[in-house]
């Protein structure tokens, strides 16, 4: 096959005379109707081109833009594509047609040159290699590791129950499955495309890296059939391990038995002089969602084969496994496996085809550890460990830890249930499937923001949990939120202007605690505010976790383009989602500002509005406000000012939190109001400010005593009792 393919550079696979476009080029020019007579073209006059970007498609049905760049060759324009999405260039060719059996481009032109004759602006890169690549399936089984061996995801040690693939010796804990890689190497295909052993070849003696362990890989799997005419190759659907010694393949994992010694001893001269079974990484690392669900597919199915294999006569089944899967080379399943694990004839019948739009090729960094280059690294790494007790993350909760007892509620980017984890707890089943591992990853980084949070006005993160689906566990909160006691309850609780006070300052407290760990709420409305502790309490709930708040709300993917959720908190910079980024500091104390509007005006903004297009379009751009007239009138002019201040259109002109305390602890209230007061049960962080406030108020209770006026602590402690279940019975709560 004459191509011209990225490994030609300097290579004798270079072909300079192939045409460029011998069959279209004609066609091209009278099709395009543009003057193309810069094309061939004299010296003086620079080239003109049809397109400034031109469409890539890319191997596992990827597609990315490249832009014509002057002077920029072919082969450096696509290959960064390429490498962005970690793809071997050395590997792929580039054709003007979707069919790879057409003539590839010559590489060595320049980008101006190509979009000159293109018939559309598309490039297909197509390459053999990865698609006989993307065949092969690992063969998993579930294995009880004694002692046990670490995890080749995370290193930590497999505890008893692990799961490994007994073609590359790939190993991971159930809950590591989604970083596994997606295929084993080139193990049962073997390509017979003398071209591209020629190119490998080149590829393990040029360069040096990942892209040279790639391609020692695949020829230490070709090993036995290179040289030979694909008619001399054994059936290559049921190649015979025996004599096909694919020692390459097999030992090419770091901690697989005894890699030097056993390629000495069972492999033939490869085609090339270098050792290669010290470099061994695996080139199928493909983190993504499809990762995630293919190996749950296999995960899940091996679960039903093991319930199945249980139940069966358990001695028979070595020898049944062998014979249903002649691949299978006896000498790669270490002893230790038990009978009744190697399933692995099963997954033959699986559906476990590649996806059709596979990811990015990646070569995870985590997937080259341990790959010792010399043999006293080697004899380190298989070392055992001592046994260690089953270890979670930092603050991960397995699932047999916690119990879930009844759905709470649920919003828009998870359900809450209430349940026991030491205590009674909420837990907070976020809406996800499968994450990406890049998505866990940066959920990860902000769970480790979350448990460094400690302030009596926000609700105390307890830990997270990964399976059977990612969850964020909270300490409960009694009692109920400001909405319940601002728009739901009945009847409707007017708080005395102090209470109000005490609420917004806690509120702030709480907030200007999380913005100085860098937290942004992102969805602080009354919903998320928590009365506690006979309401002398407020905590601040469901804070942080921008990644599930944004990326995972949509198909588990894409950033949201509309906003969703919550839009009446919304500052009008968010809605209109301008930036990258739009939450800020200041966009927290926008919501701040129309929770201080509900709570003066018992009422939800624009309630007289019922179309959420509308009120998106007006809030975002600036001409609609919560009504004021709304407000109530005893609200100080002070706290007028400050509600005013927080719901600016501008951001930088919303005071930061601290500002905002300030101002509310400088709040001076009419002298009258305080007198009718019961004293001192108002002043801030009184322990029974804001109830009391709620039950003087209303006058609902003739049996409330002041705790303040009680003579003795029993006294007090008993009033307060007595007040809890005046006020819940009131409220229809107990
Ligand atoms: N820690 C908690 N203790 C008690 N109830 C809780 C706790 N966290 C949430 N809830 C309740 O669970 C329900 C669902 O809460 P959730 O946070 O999922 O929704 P939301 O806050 O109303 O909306 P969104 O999450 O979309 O902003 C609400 O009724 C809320 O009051
Ligand atoms: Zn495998
Ligand atoms: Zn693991």
């Amino acid at each position: 096959m004459e191509c011209s393919c990225f490994a030609d550079q300097g290579s004798p696979m270079a072909s300079p005379s192939t045409p460029l476009y011998p069959k279209h080029s004609d066609s091209l020019h009278s099709l395009s109707g543009h003057d193309h007579s810069g094309v061939g073209t004299s010296d003086k006059e620079p080239p003109k081109f049809k397109y400034k970007m031109i469409m890539v498609h890319l191997p596992f049905d990827q597609h990315s833009r490249v832009e014509v760049r002057p002077g920029e060759t072919a082969r450096d324009a696509i290959s960064k594509l390429l490498k962005k999405r970690n793809i071997t260039p050395q590997l792929c060719q580039v054709n003007t047609s979707p069919d790879s059996k057409t003539e590839a481009i010559d590489l060595s032109k320049t980008m101006e040159e190509i979009a000159l004759h293109l018939p559309d602006n598309e490039l297909w890169v197509h390459s053999e290699y990865l698609n006989t690549v993307s065949s092969i399936k690992h063969a998993i089984v579930r294995r009880t590791f004694i002692p046990p061996k670490s995890c080749d995801v995370c290193n930590n040690p497999i505890w008893m129950m692990g799961f490994r693939c007994e073609f590359c010796q790939f190993k991971f804990h159930q809950r590591c499955s989604s970083f596994a890689p997606l295929y084993c190497d080139l193990l049962q295909s073997v390509p017979k495309n003398e071209d591209l052993v020629k190119q490998l070849v080149g590829i393990a003696s040029e360069n040096d890296g990942p892209d040279r362990s790639v391609a020692e890989i695949v020829l230490a799997g070709l090993a036995p059939t290179y040289g030979q005419s694909p008619a001399a190759t054994p059936d290559s659907s049921h190649p015979d391990l025996t004599s096909i010694k694919r020692t390459g393949g097999v030992k090419r994992h770091p901690l697989a038995v005894s890699p030097q010694a056993e390629t000495a001893q069972l492999s033939p001269a490869g085609p090339y002089p270098r050792d290669r079974s010290s470099s061994a990484p695996n080139i199928n690392a493909i983190n993504d969602e499809a990762t995630v669900q293919h190996n749950q597919r296999i995960l899940d199915a091996l679960e039903a084969k093991r319930l199945e294999e249980e139940s069966k006569d358990k001695t028979g089944s070595l020898l049944s496994t062998q014979a249903r899967r002649p691949h299978c080379y006896s000498g790669h399943i270490l002893p230790g496996s038990t009978t009744s694990s190697l399933v692995a004839a099963h997954l033959h019948t699986l559906p476990l085809t590649p996806p059709q739009s596979a990811p990015p090729q990646k070569i995870s960094p985590g997937f080259f550890r341990n790959r010792s280059r010399s043999p006293g690294e080697r004899i380190e790494a298989q070392r055992p460990r001592p046994p260690q007790k089953p270890q979670h993350e930092d603050w991960e909760i397995l699932p047999n830890e916690f119990v879930i007892h009844y759905k709470v509620g649920s919003g828009s980017f998870g359900t809450v249930y209430r349940g026991e984890f030491f205590g009674t707890v909420a837990i907070k089943k976020l809406n996800v499937v499968d994450p990406t591992p890049s998505q866990m990853a940066a959920f990860k980084n902000e769970v480790a923001v979350l448990k460094k949070t400690r302030h009596l006005n926000v609700l105390l993160f307890m830990g997270w949990v990964r399976e059977p689906e990612i969850a964020i566990i909270t300490q409960w909160c009694e009692g109920s939120s400001l909405y319940r006691h601002i728009h739901v309850q009945e009847p409707r609780v007017e708080f005395e202007m102090s209470a109000v006070i005490d609420i917004l300052k806690q509120v702030s407290l709480g907030m200007n605690y999380l913005h100085s760990k860098n937290i942004i709420h992102r969805d602080l409305k009354t919903n998320n505010i928590f009365l506690m502790d006979d309401m002398s309490t407020v905590k601040i709930g469901d804070f942080g976790l921008a990644t599930v708040k944004t990326k995972w709300t949509v198909n588990g993917g894409q950033q949201q383009q509309q906003p969703t959720g919550s839009i009446l908190w919304m500052a009008p910079e968010v809605i209109r989602m301008q930036d990258d980024n739009p939450y800020t500091p200041q966009s927290d104390v926008y919501s701040f500002g129309v929770c201080m509007y509900e709570i003066l005006s018992s009422h939800l903004p624009y309630s007289n509005i019922n179309n959420r297009d509308q009120i998106l379009f007006m809030v975002g751009r600036g001409y609609l406000k919560p009504d004021r007239s709304k407000i109530r009138t005893d609200t100080p002019k002070s706290l007028m000012k400050l509600y005013d201040n927080c719901i600016m259109f501008d951001r930088n002109e919303r005071p930061v939190f601290g500002e905002v305390l300030e101002r509310l602890r400088d709040i001076i209230l009419p002298k009258l109001t305080r007198s009718q007061s019961a004293p001192n049960v108002l002043h801030y962080d009184s322990q029974y400010s804001v109830m009391d406030a709620v039950m003087r108020s209303q006058m609902v209770s003739s049996s409330y005593i002041p705790p303040s006026t009680a003579k003795t602590p029993q006294s007090a402690a008993a009033a307060a009792a007595a007040n809890k279940k005046a006020y819940y019975n009131v409220y229809g709560l107990i």
